[in-house]
């Protein structure tokens, strides 16, 4: 089947290879759509591919009834109603690598352009004006840059700032002493990096957290004539206080890739010739256009065809190693979910998710995750998947838990599925047996060996002499063949189940006639 990828924003052409060489993709590039051209094709589209200019808005994600992946060709993904397109089930993907050092590389530009003056100096130049005096600017070396935001980019800007022979001041909730040792810069908070900063940068995300983050008391905080930069996110600065704090000489400088609002050609700080700025270029290399849309372009298509993605937004990434030791047991968590949430009666309140033996030392959570979908789809259908189960769950007020278990019963590994409804509380233990593939290990407190799959009857009874062959017999009057049957009880004559695997579906008057078999309290058809 041939799936549709809109490419709503300029993007590599060589970078975006695989997808026009795939063979089971349309490609439909359309850089320099109207808002209602852009609600016209995503609604056909299963991908859309965007830079930071197409704004995915929930109003967009809710015009795209087949819209499974959102990849974003670049890092930041604040263009992306991430809320929503998490409630839709899509998977947001972004490519964080791929322009880390053109970005770094056009902050040191940045930054070197605003000690010596440089764009204004050749501004006047091409003007025919000879100004010496005007542009005497400052060095870098023994000059202090802090840096807030110490990850991929705040880092590859230590490394070069540190080649200029400038001290490094950062803050990073995630950066410790040890670390900052390790990476040769000073750890400070943001207090410190503000007071001690000769040239501030950001390198953060824009999210809650970051908004204004360098606001009116943040800048006052600073060193009379310290510079700022801002190669990140427009908004991470606050431009009123950043507009008053140069002309009023403050700050001696701003050096500005990225606006509260693009394009920015009439933001009054363009007016300020201390102020320097670029149109959001810091990605614009040939080389990071080509590796943000080729690595965009790979988890597009791996997504499309079913398979796990590299740089999920919404949904935790997991290594490789990971994996590998996760897969197998996928369908065995969803198919212990979607078996459980049949048999069980009542309101969903809570999700227990118990692991032991060899997943002890294991991530469990995205087996958590499928389990979860598993048991949803029964109530909610296909619109559950793993990116929203969660969310689903918890807007339902179901509570998930997952906890380790040391007690394996005797398997080397086996994960354990409980739900607890307003009326009762079921669980079910599936294992993966070395060579033999999946089993169901027990249904509540009965041990049963289950393979999980095809069509199987549940049937509650009581522990009665006659009620086996009854069933048997009534099968064989449908024409339904017994592939296998486990039966265990609680005690002689107490409480009983048997669960049946046939080879073709169960029919509606047949399943009533076997709930009618004296003895019989409650019959359950799944087929997984
Ligand atoms: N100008 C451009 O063209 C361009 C290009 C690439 C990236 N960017 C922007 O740069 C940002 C950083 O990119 P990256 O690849 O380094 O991302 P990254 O995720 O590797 O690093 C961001 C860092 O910011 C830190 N952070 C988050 N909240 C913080 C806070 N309140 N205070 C201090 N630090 C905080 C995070 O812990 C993280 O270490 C991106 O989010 C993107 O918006 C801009
Ligand atoms: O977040 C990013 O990756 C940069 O801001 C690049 O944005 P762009 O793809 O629009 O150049």
């Amino acid at each position: 089947m041939m799936k549709r990828v809109l490419i709503s924003d300029p993007l590599s052409e060589d970078g975006i290879r695989p997808l026009l060489d795939a063979e089971d993709v349309e490609t439909v590039l359309n850089p320099s759509m109207t808002h209602e051209e852009l609600l016209e094709a995503v609604s056909k589209a299963e991908a859309l591919i965007v830079r930071s200019q197409t704004q995915v808005t929930r109003e967009v994600i809710e015009h795209a009834p087949h819209l499974k992946v959102i990849g974003r060709a670049g890092v930041g993904v604040d263009n992306i109603d991430l809320n929503a397109a998490t409630e839709h089930g899509i998977i947001v993907v972004n490519a964080p690598d791929g322009n880390t050092i053109s970005t770094a590389e056009h902050t040191m530009a940045m930054l070197m352009s605003l000690a010596r003056n440089i764009p204004q100096a050749y501004h006047q130049l091409k003007q025919k004006r000879w100004e010496r005096k005007k542009f005497v600017g400052v060095e870098l070396k023994d000059k202090t840059i802090g840096i807030v935001g110490f990850g991929r980019i705040g880092r590859e800007v230590a490394h070069r700032a540190k080649g200029h022979r400038m001290n490094v001041i950062a803050f990073d909730p995630f950066l410790n002493e040890e670390k900052a040792q390790k990476a040769g810069v000073k750890h400070g908070t943001l207090e410190d990096v503000l007071k001690e900063a000769d040239f501030l940068t950001v390198h953060t995300p824009l999210i809650e957290k970051t908004k204004h983050l360098i606001n009116r008391e943040a800048i006052a905080l600073m060193k009379p004539g310290a510079r700022i930069l801002n190669c990140a996110r427009g908004g991470i600065i606050e431009e009123d206080a950043l507009f008053e704090a140069v002309q009023s000489g403050r700050i001696a400088g701003a050096a500005l890739d990225v606006f509260e609002e693009e394009p920015a050609t009439e933001h009054p700080l363009l007016d300020l010739p201390e102020v320097i700025a670029t149109p959001h270029l810091g990605a614009s290399t040939i080389e990071a256009q080509e590796n943000v849309a080729t690595d965009v372009s790979f988890d597009v298509i791996e997504l499309l065809r079913g398979g796990t993605v590299k740089n999920p937004v919404n949904l935790p990434s997991v290594s490789s190693e990971m994996m590998e030791k996760l897969s197998p047991y996928f369908q065995l968590s969803e198919r212990l979910g979607g078996f459980l949430s049949k048999v069980v009666e009542g309101t969903l309140e809570r999700i227990n998710v118990y692991y032991s033996g060899e997943l002890l030392d294991v991530d469990t959570m995205p087996l958590t995750r499928i389990a979860v979908k598993g048991i949803l789809k029964r109530h909610i259908g296909s619109r559950v998947n793993d990116v929203n189960a969660f969310k689903t769950a918890s807007d339902k007020g179901i509570v998930i838990n997952e906890q380790k278990s040391t007690s394996t019963k005797g398997f080397t590994n086996l994960v354990t599925v409980e739900i607890e409804t307003d009326l009762e509380k079921r669980s079910i233990a599936g294992t993966l047996l070395n060579g033999l593939g999946a089993r169901i290990v027990q249904l509540d407190h009965y041990s049963i060996d289950v393979v999980p799959e095809g069509h199987l009857i549940v049937i509650q009874h009581t522990d009665q002499p006659g009620a086996i062959g009854r069933v048997g017999s009534l099968l064989a009057e449908h024409q339904m063949n017994i592939a296998t049957m486990q039966v265990g009880r609680t005690n002689l004559g107490g409480d009983a189940v048997m669960v049946l695997s046939v080879d073709k579906e169960v029919e509606k008057h047949c399943q009533e006639e076997l709930a009618g078999i004296a003895d019989i309290k409650h019959v359950t058809c799944l087929n997984l």
